[in-house]
C-alpha cells in the first residue's frame, strides 16, 4: 500500500511551488490571457506590451497635461444631477452638467475658431460630408475649460492613467450630421484608446440633431421622455434611443470593456439638424497605462 508523503516533504514541495507560481506561471498566464486582467485594476500597469509606442499621445496638443496652472471654478460647479441609463455598458445622463453661463462662454470663445470637421481612419484625415458635416473648434484651456477637465476627472474617480483630451466644440448648421460611428478605435493594446465620452450640448437652438444609439434600449420610466425622444414619426428614429439636444446637459458613456475591447453598444450618430444650430462639446478621456516597469 502506498504510504502518504511526510508533512516535511509536503512543506518542501510548497516552498518550491509558491515561487514557481508567483514568478513563472502567473506572469505567463497574464501574457497568454491578457483579458483576465482589468483596465480598472492597478495591475493595468502590466498590460501594455514592451513594444507598444511609448508616450506616443501624451503631448499637450492632444491631451490636457497637468501643468500646475491655477484656475478657479464657480461655486455651484458640481451641482449637476446624474441619472443611470445603462449599467453595461455604463451610460449616464448628466442634467445641468454645465451651467448656462459656462455653455454660453464656450459657444462664444469658439465662434472664430471653427474649421470643417474631419474624419480619420487612424492614419489619414479627410473631409467627407456624407459621414460628418459640421465645423469644429479646439478650445483654449481657459478657466472654464480647466474646470470642466477637473469635473470630468472627478466624475471618473480620478482614475490613474486617464487623460482628458483637449476639448473640441462642434457646430452643426441645418443638415449637419455625423453618421453612426464609435468613439473608440480598438487601439488600446497598441498604446491607448478613448475609454469614455461626455457628449455635452452647449447650444440647442435647433430642430432635429438628436444623438442616436441604435443598440441601446429604451429605459422603462416615462420620466426619460424629458431627455429622450419617445415618439417620433421618423421610422429611423425608432431604432434604439435618441437623446434630445438640451443645452447644458450631457450624456456620459464608457467605450471600453474592462479587458480594453470596445463596446459595440456604443455605436452612435448625430442625426441631421433640420433647422437652426446645434453646438456640442466632446470631452473624451484617453486611457494609456505606462509601459511595464515605468510608473506614472
Ligand atoms: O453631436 C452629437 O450628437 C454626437 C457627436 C459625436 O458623436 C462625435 O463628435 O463623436
Ligand atoms: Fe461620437
Amino acid at each position: 500500500m502506498a504510504s502518504l508523503p511526510k508533512l516535511s516533504t509536503v512543506v518542501s514541495w510548497l516552498l518550491y511551488l509558491v515561487p514557481i507560481y508567483l514568478f513563472i506561471l502567473d506572469p505567463l498566464m497574464r501574457q497568454i490571457f491578457p483579458g483576465s486582467v482589468s483596465i480598472y485594476s492597478d495591475d493595468a500597469d502590466d498590460l501594455l506590451p514592451d513594444d507598444a509606442p511609448s508616450g506616443l499621445n501624451l503631448n499637450d496638443s492632444f491631451i490636457c497635461l497637468e501643468d500646475g496652472v491655477p484656475f478657479s471654478c464657480p461655486d455651484a460647479a458640481d451641482g449637476y444631477r446624474v441619472h443611470l441609463l445603462s449599467r453595461e455598458p455604463l451610460v449616464m445622463y448628466l442634467e445641468n452638467f454645465l451651467s448656462d453661463a459656462e455653455a454660453d462662454h464656450l459657444v462664444n470663445v469658439s465662434v472664430d475658431k471653427y474649421a470643417p470637421s474631419i474624419v480619420t481612419d487612424g492614419k489619414t484625415e479627410r473631409l467627407d460630408s456624407s459621414i460628418r458635416l459640421s465645423d469644429r473648434a479646439l478650445l483654449d484651456r481657459d478657466d472654464t475649460v480647466r474646470c470642466l477637465e477637473d469635473r470630468a476627472r472627478a466624475f471618473q474617480g480620478w482614475r490613474p492613467h486617464l487623460y482628458i483630451e483637449r476639448m473640441w466644440a462642434q457646430r452643426y448648421n441645418a443638415s449637419g450630421h455625423y453618421r453612426h460611428h464609435y468613439d473608440w478605435s480598438g487601439s488600446w493594446a497598441r498604446g491607448g484608446d478613448r475609454v469614455s465620452t461626455f457628449m455635452v450640448y452647449l447650444g440647442a437652438d435647433c430642430t432635429g440633431g438628436g444623438t442616436n444609439f441604435p443598440r441601446l434600449s429604451m429605459p422603462r420610466g416615462k420620466q426619460w421622455c424629458r431627455f429622450l425622444e419617445c415618439e417620433g414619426d421618423d421610422a429611423e428614429k425608432k431604432q434604439g434611443i435618441t437623446f434630445k439636444p438640451i443645452k447644458g446637459n450631457a450624456i456620459f458613456w464608457e467605450n471600453l470593456r474592462p479587458d480594453g475591447s470596445g463596446y459595440p453598444e456604443t455605436w452612435h450618430a448625430a442625426y441631421p439638424v433640420t433647422s437652426g444650430t446645434k453646438v456640442g462639446l466632446n470631452i473624451w478621456s484617453w486611457y494609456q497605462p505606462p509601459r511595464r516597469g515605468r510608473k506614472a
